[in-house]
Protein backbone atom coordinates (compact mmCIF):
# COMPACT_ATOMS: atom_id res chain seq x y z
CA UNK A 1 0.00 0.00 0.00
CA UNK A 2 1.20 3.56 -0.78
CA UNK A 3 0.49 5.98 1.32
CA UNK A 4 1.13 10.26 0.98
CA UNK A 5 0.36 12.13 3.88
CA UNK A 6 -0.18 15.52 2.78
CA UNK A 7 0.65 18.14 6.03
CA UNK A 8 3.14 15.97 8.43
CA UNK A 9 2.29 17.92 11.47
CA UNK A 10 0.53 16.90 15.07
CA UNK A 11 -1.89 14.88 13.59
CA UNK A 12 0.18 13.65 10.30
CA UNK A 13 3.44 12.81 12.01
CA UNK A 14 1.23 10.64 14.69
CA UNK A 15 -0.21 8.60 11.86
CA UNK A 16 2.51 8.04 10.16
CA UNK A 17 3.96 6.42 13.19
CA UNK A 18 0.84 4.59 14.13
CA UNK A 19 1.17 3.45 10.07
CA UNK A 20 4.79 2.28 10.55
CA UNK A 21 4.30 0.83 13.27
CA UNK A 22 1.88 -1.43 12.35
CA UNK A 23 3.89 -2.39 9.19
CA UNK A 24 0.37 -1.03 7.26
CA UNK A 25 2.26 0.96 4.30
CA UNK A 26 4.93 -0.61 1.84
CA UNK A 27 6.29 3.37 0.87
CA UNK A 28 4.85 6.39 2.44
CA UNK A 29 5.23 10.53 1.47
CA UNK A 30 5.29 12.90 3.95
CA UNK A 31 4.91 16.05 3.04
CA UNK A 32 5.19 19.71 4.73
CA UNK A 33 6.96 23.27 3.92
CA UNK A 34 9.66 22.55 6.64
CA UNK A 35 11.14 19.42 6.47
CA UNK A 36 13.39 19.61 8.95
CA UNK A 37 11.10 19.02 11.61
CA UNK A 38 10.29 15.54 10.67
CA UNK A 39 13.73 14.27 9.09
CA UNK A 40 14.03 12.03 12.10
CA UNK A 41 11.12 9.90 10.25
CA UNK A 42 13.88 9.13 7.45
CA UNK A 43 15.37 6.45 9.34
CA UNK A 44 12.42 4.33 8.54
CA UNK A 45 13.69 3.20 4.81
CA UNK A 46 10.47 3.40 3.25
CA UNK A 47 9.77 6.65 3.86
CA UNK A 48 10.22 9.95 1.67
CA UNK A 49 9.74 13.65 2.82
CA UNK A 50 9.45 15.96 0.22
CA UNK A 51 8.02 19.60 0.13
CA UNK A 52 6.25 18.77 -2.92
CA UNK A 53 2.39 17.37 -2.90
CA UNK A 54 2.33 16.65 -6.19
CA UNK A 55 5.16 14.38 -5.95
CA UNK A 56 3.52 12.61 -3.01
CA UNK A 57 0.18 12.55 -4.77
CA UNK A 58 1.74 11.35 -8.27
CA UNK A 59 3.97 8.29 -5.50
CA UNK A 60 0.87 6.99 -3.80
CA UNK A 61 -2.56 5.48 -4.05
CA UNK A 62 -3.94 6.42 -0.37
CA UNK A 63 -4.10 10.15 0.38
CA UNK A 64 -4.24 11.33 3.96
CA UNK A 65 -4.87 15.09 4.26
CA UNK A 66 -4.00 16.56 7.90
CA UNK A 67 -3.39 20.45 7.31
CA UNK A 68 -5.34 23.37 8.86
CA UNK A 69 -8.64 23.98 7.48
CA UNK A 70 -7.76 27.07 5.73
CA UNK A 71 -5.03 25.20 3.72
CA UNK A 72 -6.93 22.40 2.29
CA UNK A 73 -9.40 24.09 -0.35
CA UNK A 74 -5.93 25.77 -2.23
CA UNK A 75 -4.03 22.47 -1.91
CA UNK A 76 -7.17 20.41 -3.07
CA UNK A 77 -6.71 22.96 -6.06
CA UNK A 78 -3.46 22.48 -6.72
CA UNK A 79 -3.19 18.16 -6.89
CA UNK A 80 -6.41 17.87 -8.17
CA UNK A 81 -5.51 17.20 -12.15
CA UNK A 82 -3.23 14.24 -10.83
CA UNK A 83 -6.03 12.38 -9.44
CA UNK A 84 -6.94 8.99 -11.22
CA UNK A 85 -9.39 6.53 -10.32
CA UNK A 86 -7.41 3.91 -7.75
CA UNK A 87 -6.61 7.44 -5.75
CA UNK A 88 -8.48 7.17 -2.35
CA UNK A 89 -8.60 10.97 -0.45
CA UNK A 90 -8.83 10.58 3.22
CA UNK A 91 -9.33 13.72 5.08
CA UNK A 92 -9.18 14.24 8.49
CA UNK A 93 -9.45 18.11 8.47
CA UNK A 94 -12.02 19.65 10.95
CA UNK A 95 -15.32 21.07 9.92
CA UNK A 96 -14.27 20.31 5.79
CA UNK A 97 -17.21 18.88 4.65
CA UNK A 98 -17.60 16.14 1.98
CA UNK A 99 -19.75 18.33 -0.15
CA UNK A 100 -16.98 20.77 -0.12
CA UNK A 101 -14.48 18.44 -0.93
CA UNK A 102 -16.68 17.55 -4.12
CA UNK A 103 -17.23 20.83 -5.38
CA UNK A 104 -13.20 20.91 -5.74
CA UNK A 105 -12.36 17.82 -6.99
CA UNK A 106 -16.07 16.26 -8.21
CA UNK A 107 -18.34 13.86 -6.79
CA UNK A 108 -16.28 10.89 -8.84
CA UNK A 109 -13.56 10.60 -6.52
CA UNK A 110 -13.41 8.41 -4.03
CA UNK A 111 -13.39 10.60 -0.64
CA UNK A 112 -13.50 9.50 3.10
CA UNK A 113 -13.50 11.63 6.25
CA UNK A 114 -11.58 10.27 8.86
CA UNK A 115 -11.48 11.65 12.38
CA UNK A 116 -8.71 10.08 14.48
CA UNK A 117 -7.34 10.87 17.45
CA UNK A 118 -3.35 11.06 18.11
CA UNK A 119 -2.83 7.78 20.38
CA UNK A 120 -3.14 6.63 16.46
CA UNK A 121 0.79 6.81 17.11
CA UNK A 122 0.62 4.04 19.54
CA UNK A 123 -2.16 2.43 18.09
CA UNK A 124 -4.91 3.33 20.40
CA UNK A 125 -7.15 5.65 17.90
CA UNK A 126 -10.75 6.00 18.33
CA UNK A 127 -11.29 6.82 14.83
CA UNK A 128 -14.86 7.79 13.17
CA UNK A 129 -15.04 7.42 9.17
CA UNK A 130 -17.93 8.39 6.89
CA UNK A 131 -17.73 8.65 2.74
CA UNK A 132 -19.39 10.11 0.18
CA UNK A 133 -21.05 7.72 -2.85
CA UNK A 134 -18.62 6.56 -4.46
CA UNK A 135 -15.80 6.29 -1.69
CA UNK A 136 -18.44 3.84 0.05
CA UNK A 137 -16.46 1.29 -2.09
CA UNK A 138 -13.06 2.21 -0.39
CA UNK A 139 -14.72 2.02 3.22
CA UNK A 140 -13.40 -1.13 4.40
CA UNK A 141 -10.16 -0.59 2.98
CA UNK A 142 -9.98 2.80 5.02
CA UNK A 143 -11.16 0.88 8.03
CA UNK A 144 -8.88 -1.33 7.36
CA UNK A 145 -6.21 1.03 7.56
CA UNK A 146 -7.41 2.68 10.70
CA UNK A 147 -8.08 -0.93 12.49
CA UNK A 148 -4.31 -1.62 12.66
CA UNK A 149 -4.05 1.68 14.70
CA UNK A 150 -7.09 1.61 17.22
CA UNK A 151 -10.86 1.20 16.89
CA UNK A 152 -13.08 2.44 13.93
CA UNK A 153 -17.10 3.42 13.65
CA UNK A 154 -18.46 4.45 10.24
CA UNK A 155 -21.11 6.87 11.25
CA UNK A 156 -22.97 9.20 9.27
CA UNK A 157 -21.08 12.29 8.37
CA UNK A 158 -23.90 14.70 10.13
CA UNK A 159 -22.30 13.04 13.18
CA UNK A 160 -18.59 13.67 12.29
CA UNK A 161 -18.80 17.26 14.30
CA UNK A 162 -19.87 15.46 16.99
CA UNK A 163 -17.18 12.68 16.65
CA UNK A 164 -14.54 15.23 16.29
CA UNK A 165 -15.28 16.55 20.16
CA UNK A 166 -15.95 13.16 21.56
CA UNK A 167 -13.03 11.43 19.99
CA UNK A 168 -10.04 13.81 18.65
CA UNK A 169 -10.76 16.86 20.92
CA UNK A 170 -12.03 14.34 23.04
CA UNK A 171 -8.18 12.56 24.12
CA UNK A 172 -6.98 16.40 25.36
CA UNK A 173 -10.25 16.47 27.53
CA UNK A 174 -8.82 12.48 29.44
CA UNK A 175 -5.75 13.62 29.60
CA UNK A 176 -6.85 17.30 31.58
CA UNK A 177 -8.65 14.52 34.00
CA UNK A 178 -5.37 12.38 34.00
CA UNK A 179 -3.39 15.49 34.90
CA UNK A 180 -5.64 17.02 37.86
CA UNK A 181 -6.00 13.28 39.27
CA UNK A 182 -2.04 13.22 39.75
CA UNK A 183 -1.66 16.24 41.30
CA UNK A 184 -4.52 15.31 43.79
CA UNK A 185 -2.56 12.30 44.31
CA UNK A 186 0.73 14.74 44.92
CA UNK A 187 -0.95 16.43 47.64
CA UNK A 188 -1.49 12.98 49.19
CA UNK A 189 2.08 11.94 49.66
CA UNK A 190 2.76 10.69 45.93
CA UNK A 191 5.70 11.92 43.98
CA UNK A 192 5.14 13.51 40.79
CA UNK A 193 6.35 10.47 38.72
CA UNK A 194 4.38 7.75 41.22
CA UNK A 195 1.24 9.72 41.06
CA UNK A 196 1.30 10.42 37.11
CA UNK A 197 1.57 6.57 36.93
CA UNK A 198 -1.33 5.58 39.88
CA UNK A 199 -3.76 7.98 37.51
CA UNK A 200 -2.84 6.89 33.70
CA UNK A 201 -3.37 2.85 34.67
CA UNK A 202 -6.14 3.56 36.71
CA UNK A 203 -7.99 5.13 33.77
CA UNK A 204 -6.39 3.01 31.58
CA UNK A 205 -8.10 0.16 33.95
CA UNK A 206 -11.31 1.93 33.98
CA UNK A 207 -11.98 1.91 30.31
CA UNK A 208 -10.67 -1.44 29.60
CA UNK A 209 -12.96 -2.56 32.23
CA UNK A 210 -15.49 -1.18 30.47
CA UNK A 211 -14.59 -2.27 26.82
CA UNK A 212 -14.15 -6.05 28.11
CA UNK A 213 -17.44 -5.72 30.43
CA UNK A 214 -19.70 -3.93 28.07
CA UNK A 215 -21.42 -2.37 31.69
CA UNK A 216 -22.51 0.85 32.39
CA UNK A 217 -19.90 3.11 34.02
CA UNK A 218 -22.86 3.39 36.80
CA UNK A 219 -23.05 -0.36 37.31
CA UNK A 220 -19.03 -0.29 38.01
CA UNK A 221 -19.41 2.62 39.89
CA UNK A 222 -21.80 0.49 42.42
CA UNK A 223 -19.42 -1.89 42.66
CA UNK A 224 -16.80 0.64 44.18
CA UNK A 225 -18.78 2.69 46.23
CA UNK A 226 -19.29 1.36 49.52
CA UNK A 227 -21.79 2.82 51.55
CA UNK A 228 -21.07 5.67 53.67
CA UNK A 229 -17.40 5.34 51.76
CA UNK A 230 -14.72 7.34 50.79
CA UNK A 231 -15.46 7.03 47.04
CA UNK A 232 -19.79 8.11 46.97
CA UNK A 233 -18.02 11.40 49.47
CA UNK A 234 -15.73 12.31 46.94
CA UNK A 235 -17.73 11.50 43.82
CA UNK A 236 -20.63 13.64 45.46
CA UNK A 237 -18.26 16.33 46.30
CA UNK A 238 -17.09 16.42 42.26
CA UNK A 239 -20.65 16.73 41.33
CA UNK A 240 -21.61 19.56 44.14
CA UNK A 241 -18.00 21.45 42.06
CA UNK A 242 -19.83 20.40 38.91
CA UNK A 243 -17.66 17.90 37.36
CA UNK A 244 -20.34 16.09 35.06
CA UNK A 245 -22.28 19.49 34.13
CA UNK A 246 -18.98 21.22 32.79
CA UNK A 247 -17.64 18.67 31.17
CA UNK A 248 -21.40 18.17 28.93
CA UNK A 249 -20.66 22.00 28.76
CA UNK A 250 -16.84 22.08 27.29
CA UNK A 251 -17.98 19.44 24.86
CA UNK A 252 -20.82 21.65 23.77
CA UNK A 253 -18.84 24.53 23.83
CA UNK A 254 -16.31 22.48 21.64
CA UNK A 255 -18.81 21.22 19.11
CA UNK A 256 -19.80 25.20 19.21
CA UNK A 257 -16.46 26.35 18.04
CA UNK A 258 -16.52 23.90 14.94
CA UNK A 259 -19.76 25.17 13.73
CA UNK A 260 -17.78 28.94 13.53
CA UNK A 261 -14.51 26.75 12.16
CA UNK A 262 -17.12 25.96 9.03
CA UNK A 263 -18.47 28.95 8.47
CA UNK A 264 -14.55 30.55 8.48
N1 LIG B 1 -4.16 17.54 16.13
C1 LIG B 1 -5.13 16.66 16.29
O1 LIG B 1 -5.17 15.92 17.28
C2 LIG B 1 -6.21 16.53 15.28
C3 LIG B 1 -6.27 17.35 14.17
N2 LIG B 1 -7.25 17.19 13.24
C4 LIG B 1 -7.25 18.02 12.04
O2 LIG B 1 -6.06 17.69 11.33
C5 LIG B 1 -5.53 18.84 10.69
C6 LIG B 1 -4.10 19.04 11.12
O3 LIG B 1 -4.05 19.32 12.50
P1 LIG B 1 -2.66 19.40 13.26
O4 LIG B 1 -1.82 18.23 12.89
O5 LIG B 1 -2.97 19.63 14.67
O6 LIG B 1 -2.04 20.72 12.62
P2 LIG B 1 -0.52 21.08 12.41
O7 LIG B 1 -0.47 22.54 12.18
O8 LIG B 1 0.31 20.49 13.50
O9 LIG B 1 -0.14 20.31 11.06
C7 LIG B 1 -0.46 20.77 9.79
C8 LIG B 1 0.78 20.64 8.97
O10 LIG B 1 0.50 21.02 7.64
C9 LIG B 1 1.71 21.52 7.08
N3 LIG B 1 1.40 22.32 5.91
C10 LIG B 1 0.99 23.61 5.83
N4 LIG B 1 0.86 23.98 4.55
C11 LIG B 1 1.20 22.90 3.80
C12 LIG B 1 1.27 22.66 2.41
N5 LIG B 1 0.99 23.61 1.52
N6 LIG B 1 1.64 21.43 1.98
C13 LIG B 1 1.93 20.45 2.87
N7 LIG B 1 1.91 20.63 4.21
C14 LIG B 1 1.54 21.85 4.66
C15 LIG B 1 2.35 22.32 8.21
O11 LIG B 1 3.78 22.27 8.15
P3 LIG B 1 4.62 23.40 7.39
O12 LIG B 1 4.21 24.70 7.99
O13 LIG B 1 6.03 22.99 7.65
O14 LIG B 1 4.22 23.27 5.96
C16 LIG B 1 1.91 21.55 9.46
O15 LIG B 1 2.94 20.76 9.99
C17 LIG B 1 -6.45 20.00 11.06
O16 LIG B 1 -7.34 20.22 10.00
C18 LIG B 1 -7.16 19.51 12.30
O17 LIG B 1 -8.43 20.06 12.41
C19 LIG B 1 -8.20 16.21 13.34
C20 LIG B 1 -8.18 15.36 14.40
C21 LIG B 1 -7.22 15.45 15.47
O1 LIG C 1 -8.46 21.54 18.19
C1 LIG C 1 -8.75 21.37 17.00
O2 LIG C 1 -9.39 22.25 16.37
C2 LIG C 1 -8.35 20.12 16.28
C3 LIG C 1 -9.54 19.32 15.83
C4 LIG C 1 -9.70 18.22 16.81
C5 LIG C 1 -8.42 18.16 17.48
N1 LIG C 1 -7.68 19.19 17.16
Amino acid sequence: MKIAIIGAGNLGVSIARGILHSGGATSMYLTRRNLSAIRELEAYGNVTLTSDNREAVAAADILIFAVQPGHFGPILESIKDLLHENHVVISTITGFGIERIESILGADRHIIRAMPNTAISVGRSMTCLCANEKGGKRLELASAIFNRMGHTMVIPENRMQAATVICASGIAFWMRLIRATTQGAIQLGFDAREAQELAMHTCHGAAELLIESGSHPEEEIDRVTTPMGCTIEGLNEMEHQGLSSSLIRGVVASFDKISQIRKG
